[in-house]
């Protein structure tokens, strides 16, 4: 199928490749990667081979798969710059996660536990926003994994993420891994038993899923448990049937795992010579330097071996190794504890800075939201305060001006607005009173209008109201200030005239009836009416400063003006009289 994908190119003499089949390829190596390495070589070759016609995408995925390969070479030096390239320039989230569980692997077994565990911390921060199967497997794993390997009882949220695994990833790859890693571990947390069903039903699932090199992993771990359960002759034979396949895998940390097994089996059955067999074909497969675990156990079998032979001086010899063994387990063991607190303090003090910083931020946003809700409640009190004080002003001005409309009222004819007789006489006693403490003089007149009953009866009552405020006013303009005009009632009205003696008084009086006399009064009717008035005028220098008696002589003065047939001024002639103003 592949070979009727590709055609030749014509200048080049190679074949060319579309882009389903390069992509074809590249979830085929995915595939081969976990179960059949020499598969994933072939495929890679053949991308290889077609590099420059991939997709930007698909080249940056052919980049990671490289890189899986270098670091499963043992090639870190150059695997991890791709890698990190992968994450910080590819914009591509699956293909990041799985460089990331690909660093996360390479920085685990470099002993660079700090930056692994602060790679899983992002790498399970990113893992939600990913659907892609393949690389929620990858993540998954390594974090599972690492978790495992965490001496400080990590196993239970391994266990966890394991079954979250089995339900995230439905297709039988993902469950054969997502079994094997939960039944892991159960394992490593000192909760499975060899003989427990959970064990071959993980193996059987992988080896539906073709992913034999898991299953591998998990017999190697059935076994092992056998003989820590005392059952050696069961693993012994167990084993015996799985070595082909182990052997087939050509993967060295299987390879290194089954000899060590079978030595502890039969040291356990106290057959010292096929243990120490066993136990050195381990050491010569992994070298006397080897990162793994299964070094360790060999010189265990080794010095429990030889003590049991009798060879004291090899069995110290194997003691002293497997003690550094030992003693490099445990500090490693330490190193990987204090890697998982340093990152998990780490990223908790993160986290506690992002919430201190949100609190902040809340109680800068709470107090901000105080001082304009405080600074809107002072605009709307001074607005208040504004409107009341507003209110009092414009009620005082109206108050005021209410005040002096009544005022004035009070002391004013509506008609004719002259003074109303109260306040005329008030203001002539009052003016009396100084004129006559500053010895000065004053005049009284009496003014009555002429006839005025025939203009009523003539023109109207409306008209005669009209005759009588164009009287008054024509009256006031020939005043000074300081002479006081008031309505005495009716058609009468009185005048007092300050600072003056009889002859000003009678110029005084004589030009007031002259111009009552000349000036036409209009109505509304536009008809022109002719008033005249009679005049009685007393002065103070014969009549006192009694109010009283001024009154009384003018008002006699007027009668003699009227009886002499009116539109004149008349004067008191009695004597003085020597009365206080009242
Ligand atoms: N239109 C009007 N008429 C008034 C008012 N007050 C008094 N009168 C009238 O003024 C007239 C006064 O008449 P009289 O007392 O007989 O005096 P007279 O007609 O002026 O005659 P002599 O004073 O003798 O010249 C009456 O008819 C009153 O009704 C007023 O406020 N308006």
């Amino acid at each position: 199928m592949a070979a009727l994908l590709l055609c030749m190119d014509a200048k080049s003499g190679t074949a060319s490749v579309d882009n389903a089949q390069a992509e074809a390829w590249l979830t085929q190596a995915d595939d081969a990667w976990s179960n059949n390495i020499s598969r994933f070589r072939v495929i890679l070759a053949q991308l290889q081979q077609h590099e420059d016609q991939l997709t930007s995408t698909q080249r940056w995925h052919f980049r990671l798969l490289n890189a899986q390969l270098l670091a499963d070479k043992g090639d870190y030096a150059k695997a991890e710059p791709i890698l990190h390239d992968i994450i910080d320039h590819s914009g591509d989230l699956p293909l990041s996660i799985r460089a990331m569980a690909a660093l996360i692997r390479d920085k685990f077994l470099n002993r660079d536990y700090v930056s692994a565990y602060a790679l899983a911390n992002t790498l399970m921060a990113e893992l939600p926003r990913v659907d892609n199967p393949q690389a929620r497997l990858e993540g998954m794993e390594e974090v599972i994994l690492m978790l495992d390997q965490t001496p400080v009882g990590q196993h239970d949220l391994a266990l966890e993420y394991a079954r979250q695994m089995k339900a995230l990833l439905p297709s039988a790859k993902g469950q054969c891994y997502a079994n094997a890693l939960e039944t892991q571990s159960m394992l490593y947390a000192g909760n499975l038993a060899s003989t427990s069903p959970a064990f071959q039903a993980a193996i059987d699932r992988c080896l539906a899923a073709g992913e034999s090199l898991q299953a591998d992993a998990l017999r190697l771990d059935q076994a092992y448990q056998m003989v820590d359960e005392g059952h050696a002759d069961q693993a012994i034979a167990f084993l015996h049937s799985i070595a082909p396949e182990i052997e087939g895998t050509d993967y060295t940390p299987y390879l290194a795992s089954l000899p060590v097994t079978q030595a502890r089996a039969y040291l356990r059955l106290g057959d010292a010579v096929r243990a120490r067999k066993f136990a050195l074909d381990s050491i010569a497969i992994t070298g006397p330097n080897s990162p793994l675990w299964t070094l360790q156990d060999a010189y265990e079998v080794l010095y429990q071996a030889e003590k049991k032979q009798g060879h004291d001086a090899a069995a110290l010899a194997y003691y002293e190794k497997y003690a550094a063994q030992k003693t490099a387990a445990m500090d490693n063991a330490k190193a990987i504890a204090l890697a998982y607190q340093t990152v998990r303090q780490q990223v908790l003090a993160a986290k506690m800075k992002a919430e201190t910083l949100g609190k902040e931020n809340k109680i800068l946003q709470l107090s901000q939201a105080l001082a304009s809700q405080a600074q809107k409640s002072s605009r709307l009190f001074n607005a208040l305060l504004l409107a009341v004080i507003a209110f009092f002003v414009l009620a005082m001005l109206w108050l005021w001006r209410s005040w002096r409309r009544f005022r004035w009222m009070a002391r004013h004819d509506g008609l004719t607005r002259a003074y109303n007789r109260e306040h005329f006489f008030a203001e002539a006693r009052r003016a009396l009173r100084q004129l006559h403490k500053a010895g000065g003089d004053a005049c009284l007149i009496v003014l009555d209008l002429d006839h005025f009953k025939r203009v009523n009866d003539t023109h109207g009552h409306a008209a005669g109201d009209q005759v009588l405020r164009s009287a008054a006013m024509i009256v006031a303009r020939e005043l000074r200030p300081t002479d006081l005009l008031g309505r005495l009632g009716g058609e009468e009205f009185g005048i007092l005239i300050s600072g003056c003696l009889r002859d000003q008084g009678l110029e005084a009086a004589n030009r007031i009836r002259n111009a009552l006399a000349t000036t036409p009064v209009m109505l509304d009717s536009q008809v022109a009416v002719m008033v005249s008035a009679s005049l009685g005028m007393a002065c103070t220098a014969n009549s006192s400063f009694t109010l009283r008696q001024l009154l009384i002589d003018a008002d006699a003065a007027l009668y003699r003006a009227k009886e002499s047939g009116r539109n004149q001024v008349s004067i008191d002639t009695s004597e003085m009289k020597s009365a206080l103003p009242s």
